[in-house]
């Protein structure tokens, strides 16, 4: 038996234009370079690089790429159509398009009556002809022609005859595709539904009398309802074989369709082909790739590709996706890249206590007496202020200690810090102190820092150097302070979170006290010390295998 292939969907990927028009997202021709690559990497069909014309950077974009071309992507230039009562051939916009060097070009165009006569301050009978003279002209120069008709959805309700009109302007102009644009963001899915359904229709009527190809229909929405993903679905299910958006739903006002979350719903739930298995998967590093390059943090709580998009707090839950991943989950994270996470805290039960401990090499039965004391001794803790969700070394630590195994690999005798906030002093300007005890011998160090945490932090390591050589690579990476029960004052507790690295690992622990220095204190110690047990088990491993 043969199976049916699946209905292909082409992706249309602006993050490179619509994506930049996000408030706060800036990019430059080398960041523009790398991103269209990604995508190229990725399969996605069709990548709007920009607009060359309106500013220079996109002018500069699409010549580096006729130099060193995209592999597998089309690469589209965007622009809108020739201004009113002039010829296609006479507008140096166009020009500046012909000269991209694509194969491809999408020219939006007007389809709502209200925006032909407020914004482009012209006739209906013209914006009709500003569509057919753009598009033909393209495609007489042997360009292909993708047309976005802008605020369709808002024409198709206020003049409907009209908006079809601008359609057909664009299919007599010679355009493959013709895209329907949710320009502000306002429509929902069943609006959407209909209203290509109705489009569909209509140009099997209209086009088909006059023997043409019937162009296909494209969906390009906003997220202004926060329906941006929904309508392109909707879309897609009444026909629409063409799909706009960006990676991680970036563009103008709240953003545009969100690609990495519609091209898995397409592909696994809708059972649309649009990228291959082994691309999909490559999703959430995708997602990640491109924020950075943008330079805006990524979304945790993300559908798909988020952080937390797989991660179980809550006991029950952990509990039943330790069983069947199936009850928690709505795919499985490794078809889209991600991976599953189990986080600690307050909510958990001992599915969340053994999965965790798992992760640190240690196996807990759920009926030994160490493990109920690790769950009580977790929630304690959280109820004092203490948040184990971010500071997992630490709750690593509380479990060693809990299982009668935790190194001591120092003991603090005591600590001083002295800040001297003297006006125009910013460097050093905190003293510390520390004594510690290592095998039964006192040391006593001091040493200055910009600042209480970082002298500090600088004495032990000092007072424990010449015992730990490894000490030397360790360094404090970062530092949160959250002041808890804060309507309590200056008695208010403070948490720290203090991030430490050895140049190839990172991990976090907590601290919680009335008094902030000793919150630091007790983040820093712990983050020596686990460092050290690292060390110590890297070089028991070493043993062991050699
Ligand atoms: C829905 C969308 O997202 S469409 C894409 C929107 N993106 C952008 O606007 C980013 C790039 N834009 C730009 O760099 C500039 O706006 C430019 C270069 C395009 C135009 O700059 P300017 O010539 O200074 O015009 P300005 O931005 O003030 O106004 C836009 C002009 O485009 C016209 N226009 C708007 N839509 C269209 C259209 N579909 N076809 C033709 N002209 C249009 C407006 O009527 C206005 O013309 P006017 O100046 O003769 O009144
Ligand atoms: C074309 C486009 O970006 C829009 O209509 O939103």
């Amino acid at each position: 038996m043969t199976t049916k292939p699946s209905p292909q969907i082409w992706l249309y990927d602006t993050t490179l234009r619509d994506g930049t028009q996000r408030e706060g997202l800036s990019v430059s021709i080398e960041d523009k370079l790398r991103i269209a690559k990604r995508l190229d990497q990725l399969g996605v069909p069709f990548i709007e690089g920009g607009w060359p014309g309106a500013n220079p950077k996109d002018v500069q974009f699409f010549w580096q790429l006729q130099e060193d071309p995209l592999k597998q992507s089309e690469i589209v230039a965007f622009c809108s159509t020739r201004r009113p009562n002039t010829t296609a051939a006479a507008e140096p916009m166009l020009q500046a398009i012909l000269t991209a060097g694509t194969r491809w070009v999408t020219i939006f165009g007007k389809s709502w009556d209200l925006h032909v006569t407020a914004s482009l301050k012209t006739s209906l009978e013209e914006n009709l002809a500003m569509i057919r003279d753009t598009v033909e002209y393209f495609c007489s120069q042997g360009r292909r022609v993708i047309y976005d008709a802008e605020h369709w959805f808002d024409g198709y309700k206020h003049n409907l005859d009209y908006a079809l009109q601008t359609l057909e302007a664009a299919i007599a102009g010679g355009a493959e595709w013709l895209v329907l644009c949710d320009t502000n963001g306002g429509t929902l899915p069943q609006e959407v539904s209909q209203s290509v359904q109705a489009v569909n229709s209509h140009l099997s009527l209209v086009v088909g009398q006059e023997s043409m190809t019937i162009p296909q229909i494209g969906i390009h929405t906003h997220n202004d309802s926060d329906m941006a993903v929904a309508n392109a679905l909707a879309a897609v299910m009444a026909g629409a074989r063409m799909v706009q958006g960006t990676i991680n739903g970036y563009g103008e006002r709240c953003g545009n369709a969100n690609l990495c979350s519609l091209i898995p719903n397409l592909q696994l739930k809708l059972g649309y082909s649009c990228i291959g298995e082994h691309q999909l998967n490559q999703l959430t590093e995708v997602s990640r790739f491109v924020s950075e390059v943008v330079n805006l943090a990524p979304d945790e709580h993300a559908p798909f590709v988020g952080r937390s998009a797989f991660a179980h707090k809550g006991g029950i839950h952990v509990s039943a996706v330790e069983r069947n991943p199936l009850t928690y989950e709505h795919i499985q994270p490794e078809q889209v890249g991600n991976h599953r996470r189990i986080v600690i805290s307050e909510q958990s039960g001992l599915s969340n206590v053994l999965a965790k401990a798992r992760t640190f090499g240690i196996e807990l039965d759920k009926q030994t007496p160490e493990a109920r004391q690790i769950l009580q001794r977790l929630k304690d803790l959280e109820s004092q202020g203490y948040q184990f969700e971010a500071a997992e070394a630490s709750f690593a630590l509380l479990m060693y200690e809990a299982l009668g195994g935790r190194q001591q690999f120092f003991e603090i005798k005591g600590f001083q810090v002295h800040c001297d906030l003297v006006e125009g002093k910013e460097t050093n300007n905190a003293l510390a102190t520390v004594k510690v005890a290592v095998s039964g011998k006192n040391i006593l160090e001091a040493a200055e820092g910009n600042g209480p945490v970082a002298a500090l932090d600088a004495a032990l390591r000092k007072a424990l150097v010449n015992f730990y050589p490894q000490l030397a690579t360790f360094e404090l990476t970062d530092y949160k302070v959250r002041i808890i029960d804060g309507h309590t004052g200056t008695a208010a507790k403070t948490r720290v979170l203090a991030e430490s690295g050895n140049g190839y690992q990172r991990w976090t622990t907590v601290g919680v006290s009335t008094n902030i220095l000793a919150a630091s204190y007790q983040a820093v110690v712990e983050g020596l010390e686990y460092g050290l047990l690292l060390h110590s088990q890297a070089e028991t491993a070493l043993k062991v295998s050699s």
